[in-house]
Order: structure tokens, then C-alpha cells, then sequence
């Protein structure tokens, strides 16, 4: 419910939780967005106060992949689905002898600021469960809200657009919201420099192709699925100059990560110099497509509330590997900036999806003529979670990868499906070894 009246929150808020099994027992909670409206419901997770930037996804499961994204840093999270948690959280540390990489969600910890929900499940069922959703969250001491109408807010936010809020917990939840310019703006900081490793680590080193991974804060999947088809990789900082060790790799990945790309021009600029002097393959992922679009000479601009969600359509314009042209692909996404379709698009370079719903520019990619072999997508095939429509993109990058490979080192022409076949995935489990920078 929005309540405009402040002074009427602490009497509306006892209402508000009804849902939750043991409201009565939950402190209270405020959400309040900088354009003035507050939401009164009951506290759950970490009892602490916090800001951020108040964001919604229409996702219908994979709360605990979400919340665990790097790209999800500095946000309130708002569910439209109304029950979350109902599932509980599984156990975080990756299973012996699987081809993993350490963890069994996004990453080692919660990423977003909070989240919001309409009706927490105190109870949870499933087979993987090790804790409720609450009890994880008061682990990660980040805060919760539940009891409030997320179909209002999200209304709002489709409305004006991605918001900043603040989420007032206990005894804060009693006081007169911010004023704005109290509220902390997120995308005023690099955030990928947070949430990017520090030094150069390897996954996999046995594998038959080595890929470098420019790090914006990837989720573990994207390494995942590029360890489990058999890719040796090295994961290098953010602004990592790739073009001093380039010619060690057989193909370049950009990954996902959080806040506004405009803060990764270092990695763009290095990333030009690499499209102009290199001709191995390169493939980006959400911030990864970003930061190859700004080293194309395309601009990326923030949109009003963004995509996020694991059922956003996507058109494909051009065929590449299993990707056919005229095809529509259901895609998981996560962002809120996106490349501005200019015409004509900058030289050597051609639009490769469309979003089905806004028209926004969802892939870029290489013309064939340019000689080039270079992809970014601004969804996530590795979809984790969210359908596995592109997940092939993946097999078709490395492929190309060791096509390239075979031709430089084999120059009697190797059939390219030779390069498709995925080595077997006898490997021991994938070692993080520490790499000198
Ligand atoms: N998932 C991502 O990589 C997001 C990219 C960027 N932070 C955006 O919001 O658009």
C-alpha cells in the first residue's frame, strides 16, 4: 500500500504483514523512495537501515541466483512475484568433484542492498535447503521487507523509473524519511571496481583453449559455463590491460557486472586497441556488451527502469553459430543501461538482437566482412536463472576460439565441425591457481 501521509505509517504498518506467519514478532520496516512515497511493512533478515537504488524484477524464481549477482550491487531489489523464499537457500559451497567453481550460486555472498517482498515464506521445502530465506539474509546482514504491495512499487517504478530509496528498519522505521539529497546515488561510484577480483586467477588450467576473462563482477555461472565445455580460464581485474599478455589467449570474454558502464572507458579503451590489433574471438554479457559497444563507438545510456527478469523476448536479426536469424529468444536479463541504436551503426559493426518489448538494442556484433569475430549480448545465456534458450552462445564462442586455434597452428585445412566437438569433461575439479599479473 503507498502511504503518502507519513504520520499514518506506524498505524498502517501493523496491517500491513499479514501474510507472514509471525508478523507480530517482526519489527517494522519503511520503504521510502526519494519521490515520496513510503511502504509500511515488518522487517525481516539483517535488523539494519540502509540506501539504495529501488529496482524490480519480474522473475519468478531464482531468488537466491539474483540476489547472489554482482550486477545486483547497490540495489533494493523488489520481487513482483509475491511469494519469495518459499524454497529456502541451498548450501553456498560447491560440491566435491563437480566441474564448478567454488560456489553454488552467483557468488560467494548476497550482493544487493536489500530486498523487498510481499509475503516472506517463513517456512521453506526443497531437497537443497540448508536455511530460510530471512535467516540467510541476517547471516549476510542485509535487510529485508515483506508485507508491502511490490505490484504498487512496481507500478511506481515503471512509472518514474528506477529509484533511489532507503529502507528504514526498527526503530528507524519511525522517523521522517530522508530528504533527497540525502539519498546515496550508487551509480555515482565504480562499483565494478568493488566487485571485480583483485589479482589474476586461473579455473581449469588443463583446458584445451585459454580464454581471459575481463572481470566487471561475473557471476559464477558465465565461468561455469565456459570451464564445464572445456575452456581453460584466467579471470583478470576490471581494467586489466589484456593487449600486455593477448598473445598467450585463444579468445577474450567481457563479463556482467553492476552500475553505470560509463565508469569502464579504461576497459573500453583498452578493449578498442585489442579489436584493432587482434583478430581472436571476443564475446561480452550484459556490461561485457557494454564495454564492447563503447569500444565500437557506441554509446550506452541509462534507460527509465531497465529489464530485469527471466522472461524478457529477444529478436534475433542476424544468424551466428546456433543463433538463427527471424528466431525469438526468451532471455534472462539484469540491467539497467543499454547500447543506443544509432544509424548507421559504426563501421565493421551490425545490430544482432532486438528486444521484443522496447525496441532496445539486446546484441551487437562483428559484420562479416569486418574479419572480425566479436559478440556481445546484452542478455545472459548463462541464464542462471531463466531459460536456456541461448546457453548454446557459449559452445559457439569456443568453438570459434578453437577454430581459430587449429587454423594458426594446423595450416592444412581442418574441418571447422571438428573445432565443435566439446572435449569430455574428464577434468579434475578446476584449481584456482593465482597467476603473477
Ligand atoms: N548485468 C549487467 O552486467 C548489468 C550491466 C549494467 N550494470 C547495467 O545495469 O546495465
Amino acid at each position: 500500500m503507498l502511504v503518502r501521509n507519513f504520520t499514518r505509517i506506524a498505524r498502517l504498518s501493523r496491517g500491513f504483514a499479514s501474510h507472514a506467519s509471525s508478523s507480530t514478532t517482526m519489527p517494522p520496516a519503511v520503504l521510502h523512495l526519494k519521490t515520496g512515497q513510503s511502504f509500511a511493512g515488518r522487517s525481516f533478515g539483517a535488523p539494519r537501515s540502509i540506501f539504495g537504488e529501488t529496482v524490480f524484477s519480474t522473475s519468478i524464481t531464482s531468488y537466491t541466483e539474483s540476489m547472489t549477482d554482482p550486477s545486483y550491487r547497490g540495489q533494493i531489489l523488489v520481487f513482483t512475484t509475491p511469494l519469495i523464499g518459499n524454497y529456502g537457500v541451498p548450501n553456498n559451497k560447491t560440491p566435491v568433484n563437480s566441474h564448478d567453481v567454488g560456489v553454488t550460486l552467483e557468488s560467494e555472498k548476497i550482493q544487493c542492498s536489500a530486498v523487498v517482498v510481499a509475503d516472506v515464506a517463513e517456512k521453506f521445502s526443497h531437497y537443497t535447503a540448508v536455511e530460510s530465506l530471512a535467516a540467510w539474509c541476517q547471516r549476510n546482514n542485509v535487510p529485508g521487507i515483506t508485507g508491502v504491495d511490490t505490484r504498487a512499487i512496481t507500478r511506481l517504478l515503471r512509472d518514474q523509473g528506477t529509484t533511489l530509496g532507503r529502507l528504514a528498519v526498527g526503530p528507524d522505521a519511525c522517523l521522517a524519511p530522508p530528504r533527497p539529497e540525502e539519498y546515496w546515488d550508487p551509480t555515482t561510484e565504480n562499483l565494478v571496481a568493488q566487485a571485480s577480483t583483485n589479482a589474476p586467477y586461473d579455473l581449469n588450467p588443463s583446458g584445451d583453449v585459454k580464454i581471459a576473462v575481463l572481470d566487471f563482477g561475473a557471476k559464477a555461472n558465465i565461468l561455469r559455463s565456459l570451464v564445464r565445455r572445456g575452456a581453460a580460464v584466467t579471470v583478470l581485474p576490471w581494467n586489466f590491460d589484456f593487449n600486455k599478455i593477448r598473445d598467450q589467449y585463444d579468445g577474450l570474454f567481457l563479463s556482467n557486472g553492476p552500475g553505470d558502464p560509463n565508469h569502464c572507458m579504461e576497459a573500453a579503451m583498452h578493449l578498442r586497441k585489442t579489436l584493432q590489433e587482434w583478430d581472436k574471438p571476443v564475446f561480452g554479457i550484459c556490461m561485457g556488451h557494454q564495454v564492447i559497444g563503447m569500444a565500437a563507438g557506441l554509446e550506452a545510456y541509462r534507460m527509465t527502469f531497465g529489464n530485469r527478469g527471466h522472461n524478457q523476448p529477444v529478436l534475433a536479426l542476424a544468424s551466428s553459430g546456433s543463433i538463427k536469424a527471424g528466431r525469438v529468444y526468451v532471455t534472462s536479463q539484469n540491467h539497467q543501461y543499454a547500447l543506443k541504436l544509432q544509424d548507421p551503426f559504426p563501421a565493421g559493426w551490425e545490430p544482432f538482437f532486438i528486444n521484443c518489448n522496447d525496441s532496445s538494442v539486446e546484441g551487437i556484433k562483428s559484420t562479416p566482412e569486418s574479419g572480425k569475430k566479436v559478440w556481445g549480448v546484452q542478455f545472459h545465456p548463462e541464464s542462471a536463472g531463466g531459460p536456456l534458450d541461448t546457453i548454446e552462445m557459449f559452445t559457439d564462442f569456443l568453438a570459434e576460439c578453437r577454430a581459430h586455434k587449429l587454423q594458426l597452428n594446423i595450416p592444412t585445412s581442418q574441418p571447422m565441425d571438428a573445432a565443435r566437438v566439446v572435449p569430455q569433461l574428464g577434468f579434475e575439479t578446476p584449481q584456482r591457481v593465482a597467476v603473477a599479473a
